[in-house]
């Protein structure tokens, strides 16, 4: 099938590719000369493990192309993807002028039946906008389906080649036989779809990312009793996540969630709720509880150097808003940076993949090693924000001779308190 994707960010290029694995044909549209640029020599623009290998078949093969025109990536195109941001409005609602501008041009462009997908995250009745908008300019009959995305950036490739489920929002026939057609491959293999209309596959998409949020803010809540009560997250996690009613994942305590879709997308819910005279009480809390998690530690770290940052360098380990990937949006070690530098420390920082990220963005105001060892020379103490493999067995001979002070301030809990009390080092986790 000929397939267009428009928006070839993190969610448009992992669709096309793995689009083109099942043997469409795709064409990948972004308004980004630079990224068109770079993609088209075979460079592709973000870190995600295992996108490399299906991108280099499908492009050698000639199933996956890019473009920055519109026209020449839809023509012919049966099913047209937007994968365009949705990034929050100033209200925290999400902003649909990427979405809807697209939706204005398509109008004017299609000339044959084709289904417009909206794989963006998008508030609930924003396929009937984006179906008014082109039916504008529109001379031919089109569909609009909504079919949210629940990849994990990381784990992308695998995400949406083995989805746990693919769920189409859509009032047509026409157009749910088309869909059901191009995600055959995947439903052979076992991933089952799950029909209904557009509003709740719009509605699917947010409760799916609030659920997971309020999981993971319910638990630093309790992590947050825990220190109270002298007891330990980590078995509560084991003692809880082996009833099969609530599930082993995503109960890890730590410094908050971040990224691109959790804060953006509880922000954007809890905005559909006021708007329609909801009071989400939930939401208000797990958003005014993550914003305090993210720099729980700098308490504890203040306190161990008598309330005085001023002049102490920091060792951050981890500045990715989570291991294998270079994303560094929303992410905590950002805060805590931004804080530590407002108290006067120095900061001396250690990624394995968002470095050059974190250069584009704060610049020199931090200093950057080039291995986590790197990171601790001439440091006063050390501060973990990403729970990355390679911090998670360190040698700790090492690092008691590089650091200034024994003293370590753990968001992600990679180590064993006992050990580390053994070891001579003064530690702080989350709920231990
Ligand atoms: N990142 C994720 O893990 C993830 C997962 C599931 C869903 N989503 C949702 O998918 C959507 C896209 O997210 P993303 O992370 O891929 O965004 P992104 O910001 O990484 O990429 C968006 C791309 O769209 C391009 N673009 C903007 N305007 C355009 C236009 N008029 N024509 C063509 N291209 C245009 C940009 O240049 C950019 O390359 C969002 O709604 C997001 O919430 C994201
Ligand atoms: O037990 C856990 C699990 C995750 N996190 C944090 O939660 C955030 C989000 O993690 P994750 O969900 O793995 O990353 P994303 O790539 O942002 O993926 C989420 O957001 C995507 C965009 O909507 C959805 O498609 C995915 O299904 C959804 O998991 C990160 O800061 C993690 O550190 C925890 O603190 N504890």
């Amino acid at each position: 099938m000929k397939i267009a994707v428009v928006g070839t960010g993190y969610v448009g290029l992992v669709t096309g590719t793995c689009l083109a694995e099942t043997g469409n044909t795709v064409t990948c549209v972004d308004i980004n000369e630079e990224k068109v640029k770079k993609l088209q020599s075979g460079v592709i623009p973000i870190y995600e493990p295992g996108l490399d290998i299906l991108f280099n078949r499908n492009t050698a093969q000639g199933r996956l192309k890019f473009t920055t025109s519109l026209a020449e990536g839809i023509e012919e195109a049966k099913i047209i993807f937007l994968a365009l941001p949705t990034p929050p409005d100033e209200d925290g609602s999400a902003d649909l002028k990427y979405i809807l501008g697209v939706a204005d041009d398509l109008g004017k462009l299609i000339k044959n039946y084709v289904v417009v997908v909206d794989k963006s995250t998008v508030p609930v009745g924003t396929a009937e906008m984006v179906r008014e908008r082109i039916a504008k300019n529109a001379t031919c009959e089109f569909d609009v389906v909504s079919n949210p995305e629940f990849l994990r950036e990381g784990v992308a490739v695998e995400d949406f080649m083995k989805p746990d489920r693919i769920v189409i929002g859509t009032s047509s026939e026409k157009a749910k036989k088309i869909m059901e057609q191009l995600y055959l491959p995947f439903v052979r293999q076992g991933n089952p779809i799950i029909f209904m209309s557009e509003r709740s596959a719009e509605m699917t998409k947010y409760a799916a990312n609030a659920f997971l949020a309020t999981k993971i803010t319910f638990m630093n809540e309790i992590a947050n009793l825990c220190e109270k009560v002298g007891a330990n997250v980590d078995d509560i996690r084991r003692g809880i996540g082996a009833d099969s009613r609530i599930g082993k994942r995503f109960l890890f305590a730590g410094v908050g969630y971040g990224g691109s879709c959790f804060p953006k997308d509880v922000q954007a819910l809890a905005k559909t709720a006021e708007d329609n005279q909801y009071d989400f009480k939930i939401l208000k809390s797990v958003m005014a509880v993550n914003t305090s998690q993210k720099t729980k530690l700098i308490e504890p770290l203040k306190n161990y150097f008598s309330g005085n940052l001023k002049d102490k360098q920091i060792a951050v380990w981890g500045l990715a808003f989570k291991p294998y990937t270079d994303d560094i949006r929303e992410a905590p070690a950002l805060d805590n940076i931004r804080i530590l530098l407002e108290l006067g420390a120095k900061v001396r920082a250690y990624d394995p993949e968002a470095m050059n990220n974190v250069k584009q963005l704060l610049g020199d105001k931090i200093e950057y090693a080039e291995s986590p060892y790197g990171a601790l020379l001439n440091s006063d103490a050390l501060l973990i924000m990403t729970e990355w493999p390679v911090f998670r067995t360190p040698d700790f001979e090492v690092v008691a001779s590089l650091l200034k002070n024994k003293a370590i301030f753990d968001g992600r809990n990679l180590y064993e308190p006992k050990e580390m009390q053994e070891m001579g080092f003064y530690y702080v986790s989350i709920g231990r």
